[in-house]
C-alpha cells in the first residue's frame, strides 16, 4: 500500500482533542510524522502531562491511520506533552506558561490546603511548578510544606540581587511568610505586602515553569488589585464550602475577577469539605456543611466545579505535619489528583480558545 506524508496528515485531521473539540492537526498537535519502509512513525504533543485522555487519543490516531496505511504497516506512536501558553513573550515572567489565582471568599475554608495538594499533584503529574503564598493574614504554606525555618537565597543575577524560591516535594514556592515572622503577620500591611508580592514577580528566579500557583489572602484586598496590575494572569480559581455563608462570600469573590477592571477568566470552583468521610469507611458521606452549594454556585455563574474534596481527618493531619495529602495516597489523594487534571485541563481548553495555531 503507498501513501505519503498528506495522506498521513488528512487522516490525523480526522481525529479530535475532545476536549479541544478540534482536531489534532489544526491544534498543531501532531510532530514529526515520518514514514519508512513498512513503518510510519509520528508524535502527538499533549496539552497537560497528565492528560486523562491520552489512551483514547493514541487509539484514535492508531484508528485512523490504519485505515490509510494497511494491516501490514507498523504504526509508531510517540505521546508526549507540552503545557500551552498565552503568555508567550511577556515582558515579565516569560518562562511561565500559566498563572493561576486561587481565591475564596471566607477565611478557613481550605485555599492553602487546596493550593498546596494542587501544587504537588500537577507536580507528580510530570508538570513543572511554582507557588507564591500571599496570604498575608495567614501564611500557612511553610507550615504545609514543612519548611517553615527556611529562607530564600539571594543571588546576583545581571548584577540584581534575585530571590531563588525553596523547593520542595517537586514545588518551587515563596511566601509572604518568609519575610515576617508567623506571629507577626497580621501586622503586615497593604501596601507592604503589595511591594512583596510584587518583588515575587519581578525579583524571583523562576525559571521555567507551566503553571505558577497564587495563594491570595481570603476576600477582596489590595493583594488582588496587585496580582492583577502587576502580571496578566491566566485564571483564577474560586474554593469554597457548600456552607451558605461561605458561598455568599463565594459569589462576591467571583464577582470582583469579572469585573471590568480587573477581568480574570473562572477557571472554576472547587467544593472543599463536600462533606464528612470517616478514613475507615471510605462509603459513607455526611454533608455537614450542606450540599452542592459550591455546584449551585458554578452553575449560576455558568462556570465549571472543578472538583469536590471531602472532609477528612488525614487531610487536617497532613497540612500540620507538613506532608501534603496528596504524597499520602488513598481516596484524599486520589480526589486532589483529580482536581488537578481537571484543572490542567480547563486551563488547557482556555488557551486553546485564544491560541491560533498553525498548520503542522
Ligand atoms: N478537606 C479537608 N479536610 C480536613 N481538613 C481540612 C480540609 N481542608 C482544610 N482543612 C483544614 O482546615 C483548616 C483551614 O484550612 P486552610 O488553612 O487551608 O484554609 P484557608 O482557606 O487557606 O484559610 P485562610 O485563607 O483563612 O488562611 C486547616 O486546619 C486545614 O488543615
Amino acid at each position: 500500500m503507498s501513501f505519503t506524508q498528506i495522506d498521513i496528515t488528512k487522516a490525523l485531521s480526522t481525529v479530535d482533542d475532545p476536549d479541544l473539540k478540534r482536531d489534532l492537526i489544526s491544534l498543531g498537535m501532531v510532530k514529526d510524522i515520518k514514514i519508512s519502509t513498512g513503518k510510519v512513525s509520528f508524535t502527538v504533543v499533549l496539552t497537560t502531562p497528565a492528560c486523562p485522555l491520552k489512551e483514547k487519543i493514541r487509539q484514535d490516531c492508531e484508528d485512523a491511520v490504519r485505515q490509510v496505511v494497511g494491516e501490514e504497516t507498523e504504526i509508531d506512536i510517540f505521546m508526549t506533552s507540552s503545557v500551552t501558553s498565552l503568555r508567550d513573550n511577556a515582558p515579565l515572567l516569560p518562562g511561565v506558561k500559566n498563572i493561576i489565582a486561587i481565591a475564596s471568599g471566607k477565611g478557613g475554608v481550605g485555599k492553602s490546603t487546596v493550593t498546596s495538594n494542587l501544587a504537588v499533584a500537577l507536580a507528580q503529574s510530570g508538570a513543572k511548578v511554582g507557588l507564591i503564598d500571599a496570604d498575608i493574614y495567614g501564611p500557612s504554606i511553610p507550615t504545609m510544606f514543612n519548611c517553615e525555618h527556611e529562607q530564600p537565597s539571594i543571588k546576583q543575577v545581571n548584577g540584581k540581587n534575585t530571590i531563588i524560591p525553596i523547593e520542595q516535594y517537586g514545588v518551587k514556592l515563596i511566601s509572604i511568610g518568609f519575610l515576617a515572622p508567623p506571629d507577626s503577620a497580621i501586622v503586615w500591611r497593604g501596601p507592604m505586602a503589595s511591594s512583596a508580592l510584587k518583588q515575587f514577580f519581578t525579583d524571583a528566579d523562576w525559571g521555567d515553569l507551566d503553571y505558577l500557583l497564587i495563594d491570595l489572602p481570603p476576600g477582596t484586598s489590595d493583594i488582588h488589585l496587585t496580582l492583577v496590575q502587576t502580571v496578566p494572569v491566566t485564571g483564577a480559581v474560586i474554593v469554597t464550602t457548600p456552607q451558605k455563608v461561605a458561598i455568599a462570600d463565594a459569589n462576591k469573590g467571583l464577582a470582583m475577577f469579572k469585573q471590568s477592571q480587573i477581568n480574570v477568566p473562572v477557571l472554576g470552583i472547587v467544593q472543599n469539605m463536600a462533606y464528612f468521610t470517616p478514613e475507615e469507611l471510605p462509603e459513607n458521606k455526611y454533608y455537614i456543611f450542606g450540599k452542592d452549594g459550591g455546584k449551585n454556585l458554578a452553575d449560576k455563574y455558568s462556570v465549571p466545579l472543578l472538583g469536590e474534596i471531602p472532609l477528612v481527618q488525614g487531610i487536617r493531619e497532613s497540612g500540620d505535619s507538613g506532608l501534603p495529602a496528596v504524597l499520602k495516597g488513598g481516596p484524599a489523594a486520589e480526589a486532589f489528583q483529580d482536581l488537578a487534571q481537571t484543572l490542567a485541563r480547563q486551563i488547557a481548553i482556555r488557551n486553546a480558545e485564544k491560541i491560533t495555531y498553525a498548520s503542522a
